[in-house]
């Protein structure tokens, strides 16, 4: 029952970020809504359909939340298409169009649209004349409207979206998402650019890594070819068999979050040769101390269709958080690897910043969680867009104050 309901709110999330009509979902099509003609985000190689009764599990999930806006349009595909199939029942169906009129009919009730509702509900009496529950509501719809002729009910009066908890900043994240990689171009800011980067190292001397600007205030670099397919690959395996649902903190506890959806691993250093090489070579770019307990674990995350990580600060912002366990202090930087590429979505969204940067597979990205003043930096609030197409894997090292004190240290004015 969780892995079914996990899947419909996926599927009800890569609704609501990418824009989606439910109408293309169920033909197997990626659209959004536009002025006139609906617009393919995605072409997938074979389109694949979904049945009346995909909509209604789909749909009922969503009523058995409560959550009414998600469940007409579901219910309505599924009545659409139960309809289509001339109502007959088949034995791997687990709904009917009856069903679905009535939680169809009910829904439109709760969403305002009690016309609407009534004409559901005759329909669903007039297959099944002896059902008195759905008598007893077509005689209360009557009532209802009778009583408030004047009020003109239109459809889809009252059909706004559930609350969720990050509603404030849900619009940008959302256009972030939707736009594949939306970082301000050089020539729109004169101060980002592209380079070979050394950092002065030797090793770098005779191989320098691209290296790409993405915004200054914060701070938020890509370094190109950071590791080898082969490298990504072995990194993957070695994570398999410790991957386990994410969770995220949760006061002095870590918890399963609807916001954060994936599955992670932690690689010891002991895991393989790998980890050291890893550490030497985020050593050699960022030009910290990364060794065990100033770098934590490398953390590897994979995200199936609808995984998702909502906007967040890596860094601790209560004295109880767990990343101070380890009593090196805060988490001072992040270096997020992309281990694969993804076919649609899964950006990652800098939300105050606002920017996104696609998925670039073998690439790393490298940002300041905190300022040299050791506070928090609230522009770093960033996401992981919902993953659409494809399967989309990460590792991250997460770098703490301590051990850095000579290697990023503080400036004279306090504030910075
Ligand atoms: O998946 C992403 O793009 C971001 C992941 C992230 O922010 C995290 O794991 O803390
Ligand atoms: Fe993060």
């Amino acid at each position: 029952m969780e892995d079914l309901q996990g899947a419909a709110k996926a599927l009800m999330r890569l609704q609501d970020v990418y824009a989606l009509q439910v109408g293309s979902l169920t033909r197997g099509r990626f659209q959004r809504a536009a002025r006139g003609d609906p617009v393919d985000i995605y072409r997938p190689a074979v389109s694949v359909p979904l049945s009346g009764d995909d909509c209604f599990l789909v749909g009922k999930v969503a009523y058995e939340l409560g959550d009414f806006y998600h469940s007409v349009p579901w219910l309505e595909e599924s009545v659409r298409l139960f309809r289509g199939s001339g109502g007959a029942w088949r034995p791997e169906n687990q709904g009917t169009l009856e069903d679905a009129l009535d939680h169809l009919a009910f829904s439109h009730f709760k969403e305002g649209n009690v016309s609407y509702a009534l004409s559901l509900s005759q329909e669903l009496l007039h297959r099944d004349p002896m059902n008195g529950r759905v008598l007893q509501n077509v005689e209360k719809y009557e009532t209802l409207l009778v009583q408030s002729t004047s009020l003109p009910v239109s459809q889809g009066v009252g059909m706004r979206r559930p609350n969720s908890t990050a509603l404030r900043t849900r619009n940008t994240y959302e256009r972030l998402c939707q736009t594949r990689g939306s970082q301000p171009k050089h020539y729109e800011n004169q101060r980002l650019f592209c380079d070979y980067f050394t950092n002065g190292d030797p090793v770098l001397l005779l191989q320098p890594i691209r290296r790409e600007v993405q915004s200054l205030q914060p701070y938020v670099v890509l370094y190109h070819n950071f590791i080898t397919d082969k490298e990504a690959e072995d990194i993957k395996t070695l994570s398999q068999q410790g991957l386990r649902r994410s969770v995220v903190a949760s006061g002095e506890k870590q918890e399963t979050a609807d916001y954060r959806i994936s599955k992670s691993a932690w690689l010891k250093d002991s895991a393989s040769v790998l980890m050291g090489q890893m550490d030497r070579r985020i050593a050699r770019l960022t030009g910290l101390n990364v060794r065990t307990p100033y770098g934590e674990y490398l953390q590897v995350v994979n995200y199936g269709i609808g995984g998702h990580y909502e906007p967040h600060f890596d860094h601790a912002t209560s004295a109880s958080s767990p990343v101070f366990k380890l009593k090196t202090g805060n988490r001072v930087a992040t270096f997020m690897i992309y281990l694969s590429s993804v076919e649609a979505g899964g950006s990652t969204a800098f939300i105050y910043a606002n920017f996104s940067v696609p998925v670039v597979k073998n690439a790393a990205l490298f940002w300041w969680n905190l300022h040299r003043n050791g506070r928090g930096d609230e522009d770093t609030l960033h996401a992981g867009c919902p993953v659409l197409v494809g399967d989309k894997w990460v590792a991250n090292k997460w770098i703490h104050e301590h051990g850095q004190e000579f290697r990023r240290r503080c400036a004279l004015d306090p504030e910075e």
